[in-house]
This record gives C-alpha cells, structure tokens and sequence, in this order.
C-alpha cells in the first residue's frame, strides 16, 4: 500500500491518478488542484481519497508526490515540500521541459529524492474532464533522475511506470529537451504555423478552410493546443528549439530551391525518404503517434442516420471516441467516420454494422 500525492490535476495529473486507481486500487491518493470543482469531481468519482491544502502535513505519509500543474507553480511547492517530505519519498513532475526543473532542484538540494517525468502521451484537450486511465498506455514515460538518485528510488518507480502501461525510459534531462524539441516542440511549432500560414492566405469566403482536406487536418490536430501551456515549453526549451528549427528552415530552403529547379530526383527523394522513415515508426506503441481505430462507411444523408449507428454500438456497450461526416471526398465511399478507442471494440462495430447492412470500410 503507498500513498501517492497529487498537486496539479488536469489532464496529466489526472490521467495518472486514474490510472494509479484502476492499477493499484489499494493505493491511497491525495490530490490538491487550484480549482474545487477539480477535486471534488475527483472525490466523487473515487479518483481520490482526500483532499489536500496546499501546505498540508500530510504530505509527510506521501511515498510519492506527483507535480502537474505548470512548471513554476511546480517549482513553487518544491520548495515547500522539502520542508515537509519524508527521506523516502519520491518527488517527480510531468513537465514537458525537464532542465529548468532540474536547475531548481540542485539549487533546493533535492536531486536524491527527485526523478522527473514525463509521459509522451496527451491530446490538444486539457483538464480533468479530459483525463482518462488509459492516456499512458504503452506510451513512453522518460525518467531524468536527479544526480544523487539511488537505484532503489529510480528502480521503485521505474516500476510504478511500468505497472500503469507505460514503457519507462531513462534519460538526462539534456538528452530529453534536446529529443522532445525535434519530436515534441518543432511539430507543434511547424502545426501552428501551417494553421496561421493558411488563414492569413485564405480570402473572405474561406475556401482554403472550408475544403482543408485530411493531410492538413491530420497534420494540425495539435494546433488546438493550449496556446499557454506552448507558449511555456518554447520559454524553456529555447536553445533546443532554437537549434531544431534552423535546422528545419535550412531543410524548407533546399526544398524550395528543389521545386523552383523542378528537380524531379530531389523531389522523389524527399518523399520517398520520409515514407520510409514513417513507415518504419512502430504504431503498436504510442508513443507520440495514437494509434487510430477507425471505421468508414456510407450512410444515407437523412435525419436520425447516424443517431441510429450510435444506438447499434451503444446497445452493445461500445463507446464512440469520435464520429463525424467527412465533407472532403478523399476517397470515393465512406462519407461517416467512426473512431474507438480500442482495436476490439473497432472490430465488434464493424461486424455489428456490416450484419445490418451497412457498407464498411476498414483501412
Ligand atoms: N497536455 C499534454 O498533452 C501534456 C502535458 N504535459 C505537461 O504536464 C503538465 C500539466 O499539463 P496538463 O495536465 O496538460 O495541463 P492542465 O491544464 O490540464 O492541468 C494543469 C492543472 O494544474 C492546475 N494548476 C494550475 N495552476 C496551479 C497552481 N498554482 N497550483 C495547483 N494547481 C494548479 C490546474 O488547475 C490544472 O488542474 C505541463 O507541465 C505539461 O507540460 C506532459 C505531457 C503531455
Ligand atoms: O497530442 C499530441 O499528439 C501530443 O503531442 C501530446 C503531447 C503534448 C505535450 C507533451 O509534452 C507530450 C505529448
């Protein structure tokens, strides 16, 4: 039996209390969010067993204390917990920029209690209500120890990660900035930027957005990010992204130079490298890639039509993570687009669906 603290409850801090619960049911969690309604969400739904203030001596029973709200905040309570926690306690964060965490805990002096976190896995959503215990599933969590860590502290909760469905990985907290400014940072960046490029280009009837086809949409899903929570990783990821994005920029201008000198070699290569190289991305983990279950068939365009689909699954307790008509035509049949949350559950609608008819395509 451990005790497990929470400070911050949003999507992140939510999600691995959820999954601490569904896990660990025996596990006695503690949580303090700025926002009541938070916790007592929380509260309601078994999430958490108690609430904390936010200078509370009960963080002195905490095994671990999980820091998920935004990083200065963070920063702010280290300090306040070192002046309660006890020696085996294990303090950690799921700040998407590790460094200036890691700055504030060897000026605190905290570097043997202290490993930060951070799970690869999250959604353009946040806050509590967006949080669900399977955000961590077979989603990488790295693990940047403190310099004075022990083995036991990083092996105890290396395993803590494991035991949630995540894939631990340890790394320094300079090789995790500079990794998550390419994997992370820049695709955010290169998606907002896209996004804004097109509405500046756009003309008043708005024909770019209203035909925007699925390659654009799929590549700015993240643009809907929080701007604040982005705007934070950039002030503290700045050499790395730095560094990144000239290097993209650099890559922008040959590409440039390929399409004005119609180099038909440079071209080929550009998109048969990247095929390559995405093909080859394992979509079995999560990774930053979430895996999609999706399901496309025609429908009928009359009122109640997909209302009766939604009854089909629901009466066979499927859930629907996602559906909507598709107004661009990219391929020629299957206008309404289901999505699941899990392989399973794809599978059984689909069967469900083509038993009543429907015309089903699996892609
Ligand atoms: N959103 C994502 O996809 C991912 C986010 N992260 C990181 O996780 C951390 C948390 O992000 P999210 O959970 O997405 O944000 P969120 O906005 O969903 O949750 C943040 C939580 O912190 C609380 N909070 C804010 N100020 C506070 C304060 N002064 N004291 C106590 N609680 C306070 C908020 O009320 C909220 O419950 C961030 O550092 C982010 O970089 C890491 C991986 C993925
Ligand atoms: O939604 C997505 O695809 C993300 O990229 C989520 C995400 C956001 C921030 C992180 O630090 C890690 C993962």
């Amino acid at each position: 039996m451990k005790t497990i603290g929470f400070i911050g409850l949003g999507l992140i801090g939510g999600s691995i209390a959820k999954a601490i619960r569904k896990f660990h049911p025996d596990y006695h969690i503690l949580a303090y969010a700025r926002h009541k309604e938070t916790l007592a969400a929380a509260l309601n739904s078994g999430v958490i067993d108690g609430v904390l203030e936010k200078e509370d001596e009960r963080y002195k029973i905490c095994d671990y204390v999980f820091l998920c709200a935004p990083v200065e905040y963070n920063i702010e309570y280290l300090k306040y917990l070192k002046t309660v926690i006890s020696d085996s306690c294990i303090i950690t964060d799921a700040g998407s920029v590790k460094g200036p965490i890691h700055e504030a805990v060897e000026k605190l002096e905290m570097d043997h209690c202290f490993i930060g976190g951070h799970p690869m896995a999250g959604s353009e959503r946040s806050g509590f209500s967006n949080s669900s215990d399977h955000l961590l599933e077979n989603a990488y969590y790295i693990l940047t120890p403190g310099g004075q860590v022990s083995l036991n502290k990083l092996t105890e909760f290396s395993e803590l990660v494991d035991s949630l469905g995540a894939i631990p990985m340890v790394l320094t907290a300079e090789e995790h900035d500079f990794i998550t400014a390419g994997v992370s940072h820049l695709p955010h960046i290169i998606a907002s930027s896209l996004v804004n490029l097109i509405s500046s280009l756009d003309n008043d009837a708005e024909y770019m957005k209203t035909i925007a086809a699925g390659g654009f949409r799929d590549i700015t899903r993240i643009a809907s990010s929080s701007p604040v929570m982005w705007q934070q990783i950039c002030l503290e990821n700045t050499k790395n992204i730095s560094t990144v994005l000239d290097e993209y920029i650099r890559m922008l201008i040959q590409i440039r130079c390929s399409v004005d000198n119609k180099d038909a070699d440079q071209l080929y290569q550009l998109f048969a490298a990247s095929r390559d190289y995405r093909d080859s991305i394992d979509v079995t983990s999560c990774g930053l890639i979430t895996k999609a279950y999706v399901l496309y068939l025609d429908i009928v365009d009359e009122a109640g039509g997909i209302a009766t689909i939604a009854t089909i699954l629901a009466m066979d307790n499927i859930s629907i993570k996602n559906i909507g008509i598709i107004h661009n035509r990219e391929f020629e049949q299957g206008v309404l687009k289901i999505e699941f949350y899990e392989e399973d559950a794809m599978k059984r609608g689909a069967a469900l669906l083509k038993k009543r008819n429907y015309i089903v395509y699996e892609r």
